[in-house]
């Protein structure tokens, strides 16, 4: 089944709007957790436009499902998973200046870079995931590097859901089935949503995880996060509760 791993970065650009800490990216993680979440993910960036290095020490103290930190590995990033040690690193070639992650690795290109980063969280006992395109030469080039898992960006299929359904994941399927074939573990991020989650998991083999941040954050400003969080474990065939909406709890 797949784990869903909510992505609290939209939180975080919340609170940093007014300098406060309102909301608390702590309490929220944990409440993601109580909601039925399987994992956190963070993706600090060098800006710190919405976590900040100190969010992932503070996190890292008290979330008790996997904790999923994904970033461009320079320096600082390097320094500080290393420190944390946290269950999962997936490593995403961003631009600094990115709006947002918008390709995965030349994992041919940089497969030097790629293999020494990799051994290095690997000898610290962190689990090694790598951003990815839907492409089974970048896939081949990832288990050649020695990662663990890869991350399929997912935003083309997201892109081109509504038009194609069955044309926008066969890519995706295609590329799984390689990762599956070579014994890397599979997620899969970027875009996802209440539309599209369901089907991308009916028809992608073995998915291990999503995860998911813009998309549910949205979703949550209508449902509230409880009810949200349970409508995506549903669409990963997980219960998570009572069909209808369920009233917070405090
Ligand atoms: C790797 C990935 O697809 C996500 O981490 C996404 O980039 C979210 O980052 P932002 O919240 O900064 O857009
Ligand atoms: N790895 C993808 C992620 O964490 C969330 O991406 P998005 O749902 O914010 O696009």
């Amino acid at each position: 089944m797949t784990r869903l791993s909510v992505n609290i970065n939209k939180i975080a650009t919340i609170r940093n709007a007014r300098g406060g800490n309102n909301p608390d990216l702590v309490r929220v993680a944990l409440d993601c957790e109580r909601f039925g979440a399987q994992g956190i993910t963070v993706h600090p960036r060098p800006d710190e436009r919405h976590i900040r290095y100190q969010d992932v020490l503070d996190l890292h103290e008290v979330v008790t499902t996997e904790f999923n930190i994904e970033g461009n590995p320079d320096e600082r990033f390097i320094e500080l998973v290393k420190r944390v040690k946290p269950a999962q690193v997936t490593l995403v070639p961003d631009a600094p200046d990115a709006i947002t992650s918008n390709a995965g690795w030349d994992t041919i290109r940089h497969a030097d870079h790629l293999r020494y980063l990799i051994d290095t969280f690997k000898a610290d006992g962190i689990r090694v995931s790598i951003f990815v395109d839907a492409d089974e030469r970048m896939v081949e080039g990832a288990k050649a590097v020695g990662t663990d898992r890869i991350e399929l960006y997912t935003e083309p299929y997201a892109t081109h859901y509504a038009e194609n359904r069955e044309a926008a994941v066969a890519p995706f399927v295609m590329a799984a089935k390689r990762a599956n074939e070579l014994g890397l573990g599979l997620n899969a991020g970027h875009d996802l949503s209440l539309e599209n989650l369901r089907y991308f998991d009916q028809q992608v083999p073995d998915l291990e995880e999503v995860s998911i941040g813009h998309a549910l954050i949205c979703d949550a400003l209508y449902f509230g996060l409880e009810n949200t969080i349970q409508m995506y474990l549903r669409c990963l065939n997980r219960t998570g509760g009572p069909a209808g909406f369920n009233r917070l709890k405090d």
